[in-house]
């Protein structure tokens, strides 16, 4: 008789850059930013199955499942980092947009390596696992490290950070944005003096900063300028994240943010998202590993 075929599921959380200034620009062209990552309760959902060979499938069409996915990228890096040669059968379901500015690639790619490291026994830490995340993409170390994070440098520079709660309606305004796009844009603002971590990130500080790459996405992208709009005429403080394309508000609770999805201009796309303290990802890990601990050893000299 052979074993059950190991699987399980594990989310891959969308982010929002609550602010992102840009401070300046390194020789090789990389940005200096300053943001906060908020991680949210909403995202992706990646699956994973023992297996003898590596496979990705995905529920969106026209989404790579190739070597240019980051899930399979992800996964090769690990391989090679490791020398294992294990194999895996995953299956993406996506639900972040592609270029949305939420991180979906990035916590995909992130989620694949905790996840591979737990289904291969590799015994990698977080530290190492960021290590090898970074090397994928800027946004995938806060993923792996799974908290709420002020992020300096080129976004490599974590310290993590407690948020209170917050309920967000977050609208995708149904184009993708490419970061480099962004970056490469000669009316970008590049020089927002440096500020120190606020020592209290409530609404109201949050609301003193802003997202430099807002007014080229404007530009480029009037579907990004029509949401920013809307968002700010119907519940203040509207603010995109990252390099776009997602736009967001911070509402008072989740039923004003789903009273206020449910009047988005017809065809709009949007949802509705809570921060986190902890990312789900790493709420589910720690269930997997509490599933596999056998627990404490039973002491046969109790009464
Ligand atoms: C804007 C943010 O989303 C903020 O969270 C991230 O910094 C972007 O992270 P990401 O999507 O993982 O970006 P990467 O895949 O690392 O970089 C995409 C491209 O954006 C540009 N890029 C990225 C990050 C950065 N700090 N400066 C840059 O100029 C580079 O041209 C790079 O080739
Ligand atoms: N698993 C994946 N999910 C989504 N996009 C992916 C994935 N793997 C590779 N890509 C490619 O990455 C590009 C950017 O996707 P992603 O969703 O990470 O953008 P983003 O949300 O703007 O990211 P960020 O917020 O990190 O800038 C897309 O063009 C897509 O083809």
């Amino acid at each position: 008789m052979t074993a059950p075929p190991v699987r399980f599921s594990l989310p891959a959380p969308a982010k929002l850059n609550l602010f992102l200034h840009i401070t300046g620009r390194r020789a090789d062209g990389y940005h200096e930013l300053q943001t906060l990552f908020a991680l949210l309760d909403h995202g992706d959902t990646l699956h994973f199955q023992a297996a003898d060979e590596l496979t990705l499938s995905c529920d969106r069409p026209g989404l790579p499942v190739d070597e240019s996915n980051l899930v399979l990228r992800a996964a090769r890096l690990l391989r090679d980092v490791t020398g294992t040669d294990l194999g895996a059968r995953l299956h993406l379901e996506k639900r972040l947009p592609a270029g949305g500015g939420v991180g979906g690639g990035s916590s995909d790619a992130a989620t694949a390596l905790c996840g591979l490291n737990h289904l291969w026994g590799l015994g990698l830490d977080e530290d190492r696992l960021a290590g090898l995340g970074l090397r994928l993409g800027a946004d995938v170390p806060v993923f792996v490290r799974g908290r709420n994070a002020w992020a300096e440098g080129v976004g490599e520079r974590l310290q993590a950070v407690e948020l209170p709660e917050q309920w967000f309606l977050v609208v995708d305004p149904g184009v993708a944005v490419p970061t480099a796009r962004i970056f490469g844009d000669g009316e970008l603002t590049r020089h927002t003096p440096a500020i120190t971590l606020p020592a209290s990130l409530g609404a109201a500080t949050l609301e003193r900063f802003h997202n430099d790459c807002e007014a080229v996405a404007r530009r480029l992208y009037p579907a990004v300028d029509n949401a920013l709009d809307w968002l700010q005429r119907e519940a203040g403080n509207a603010r995109m994240t990252g390099t776009g394309a997602c736009c967001f508000a911070r509402l008072a609770g989740a039923q004003a943010a789903r009273d206020l999805q449910r009047r988005l201009p017809k065809n709009w796309k949007a949802f509705v998202a809570r921060s986190t303290q902890l990312s789900p990802l790493h709420e589910a890990l720690a269930t997997l590993r509490a599933q596999q601990d056998p627990g404490p050893a039973f002491n046969d000299n109790a009464t």
